[in-house]
Formats: structure tokens, C-alpha cells, sequence
């Protein structure tokens, strides 16, 4: 059935983009409904972050439309975009390790208004404490000394303390044991439970289809429908398609949140 403007959170028309005159990912059509999870798949270096770049203005879109419910938003600043609800948890996470958690979760209110600050702010941090309650347990320890799963978490607060309608992660998995990217994929679905849309970018195909209620795979800078919720992914063509046959649990194997 054919989905309804109105529906839409998220929708990319024939996007050509990359970085000044390379262009990267060629004609991307996607959309994101309210209160949908999308996963965005596809191997190391096909254009994942480009894409999610152009989304929010950091890469150069050089042909095509980026609509935000409905507006146009192509040609926004990223900070217009973020006041506009799209929130970001990039690649790596972008934490400032020697700041406390609680002035972590502090930077994600910055692109409020200053008139909105103060009660606004202390509700919003609570909220992320209800939420996250590790964040809560450790709200005055510096964010480096937690593990890689608590920052991911942590990433995820500061995200979310901006109350965004669309949230954008770029490989929250990476770096993190199995069972732990189990509980920030869990964190994820909980998120779109409450109606925000989330579009997440994954070579960890299998996490992501966990929560994802559909997928669109990258190869070779274009877009094609990825697999349906629920697909088998243990096929050799689906290991070498969509880059599994890899955990990567990189640091930390036996890490865990608490
Ligand atoms: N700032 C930049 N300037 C020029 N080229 C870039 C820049 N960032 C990325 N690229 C190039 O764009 C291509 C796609 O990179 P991108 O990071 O979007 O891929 P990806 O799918 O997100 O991969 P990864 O999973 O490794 O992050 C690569 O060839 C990369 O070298």
C-alpha cells in the first residue's frame, strides 16, 4: 500500500551525494515513517555515513530532496535541521570522555532555544535518567571510564535529551559484544515504541533486522530494498551481501552495561 505524506518522517528522493565534486552514493530513494526503526545496510565504506551525512546537511547533496515531515529541508544548515527534531548518534560516538555523564547528556540540549533552558532542561535530563538508569548511577563519573556499551547508552541520552522526532545512528554497534549490542538494540526498538522514527546504519545486518521493521541495503554507492524482518541471514550470499559473518566484537567481549 502506498504510504501517505503525511506518514512519512523521513523521505529521500533520488539523492546524489558525497563531499565537493565526489559524489558517493548516487540516487538514493528512502523513507522513514513516524515511529518506524529502518535499518541502513551495507559492507565497510559503501557510503553509509555519506548518506546519513546528507541527511543532515553535512555532506554535499548535489542532486535531489531531503524532506523532514513533509518540509523540504535539502537545502538547511545542520543546526536548523536539528532544532527541526533530527537528532544524531554519530560513528564513534563523539562523547568528551573527561566531561561527567550529566554534562554529557548537557551538550544534546544545546540546540534548544535559551528561553526553554532550566525547568525544561532538569525535565528532560530526568526522563533520561528513568530511562537509562545507568546513566542515573553514574551521572557525576566521567564518560571515559565507562565501558564501550554505558558511552553507547550514553550517546543514545544525549541524543535523545533533545526530545528529536527522527533519530539518526551511524554503527552503534561497532566495538561491542554480542549481548551488548543485544541491549542497544533493545534500547532502539524501546525508542521507536515511543513514536520517534529511527534510521539506523549497520553492517552488523543481523542486529539490526532484529529491531528493524524494514531494511535498505547500500552497494556500491546505490539503494535497493534490503531483507524482510525475520529473513534468514545465515546464507553465504547474505554473509558477503550484507557484511556478516562478522560479531566484530572488537573491545571488550565480556563487557556489560552495569
Ligand atoms: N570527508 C570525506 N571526504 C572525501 N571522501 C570521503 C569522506 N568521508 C568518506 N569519504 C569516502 O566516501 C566513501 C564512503 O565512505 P562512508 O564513510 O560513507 O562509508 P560507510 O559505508 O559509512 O563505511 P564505514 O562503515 O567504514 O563507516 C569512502 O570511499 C570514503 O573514502
Amino acid at each position: 500500500m502506498p504510504t501517505s505524506e503525511s506518514e512519512l518522517a523521513l523521505e529521500l528522493v533520488d539523492v546524489t551525494a558525497g563531499y565537493g565534486r565526489l559524489r558517493v552514493v548516487h540516487g538514493v530513494d528512502l523513507q522513514v515513517r513516524r515511529g518506524e526503526c529502518v535499518a541502513l545496510l551495507g559492507a565497510n565504506g559503501v557510503g553509509k555515513t555519506t548518506l546519513l551525512r546528507a541527511v543532515v546537511g553535512m555532506a554535499t547533496l548535489s542532486r535531489g530532496t531531503v524532506r523532514l515531515f513533509g518540509r523540504d529541508v535539502s537545502r538547511w544548515s545542520t543546526h536548523e535541521i536539528a532544532r527541526a527534531g533530527v537528532a544524531v548518534v554519530p560513528e564513534g560516538r563523539a562523547l568528551i570522555p573527561e566531561l561527567s555523564v550529566r554534562d554529557n547528556l548537557l551538550l544534546g540540549t544545546r540546540v534548544w532555544n535559551k528561553r526553554f533552558r532550566s525547568q525544561a532542561v532538569d525535565d528532560a535530563l530526568e526522563q533520561i535518567y528513568q530511562d537509562f538508569p545507568i546513566l542515573s548511577e553514574r551521572r557525576l563519573q566521567s564518560a571515559g571510564q565507562m565501558s564501550g556499551g554505558q558511552q553507547q547508552m550514553l550517546a543514545i541520552g544525549r541524543a535523545l535529551v533533545a526530545r528529536p522526532q527522527v533519530l539518526i545512528l551511524d554503527e552503534p554497534s561497532l566495538g561491542l559484544a554480542p549481548r551488548v549490542v543485544s541491549e542497544v538494540f533493545d534500547r532502539l526498538h524501546a525508542v521507536s515504541a515511543t513514536g520517534v522514527s529511527v534510521l539506523v546504519a549497520e553492517q552488523n545486518a543481523r542486529a539490526a533486522m532484529r529491531v528493524a521493521g524494514r531494511s535498505f541495503v547500500l552497494t556500491g554507492g546505490q539503494i535497493a530494498p534490503g531483507p524482510e524482518p525475520g529473513t534468514d541471514l545465515s546464507d553465504d550470499l547474505s554473509t558477503i551481501y550484507l557484511g556478516l559473518g562478522r560479531d566484530r566484537p572488537g573491545l571488550g567481549r565480556r563487557e556489560s552495561l552495569s
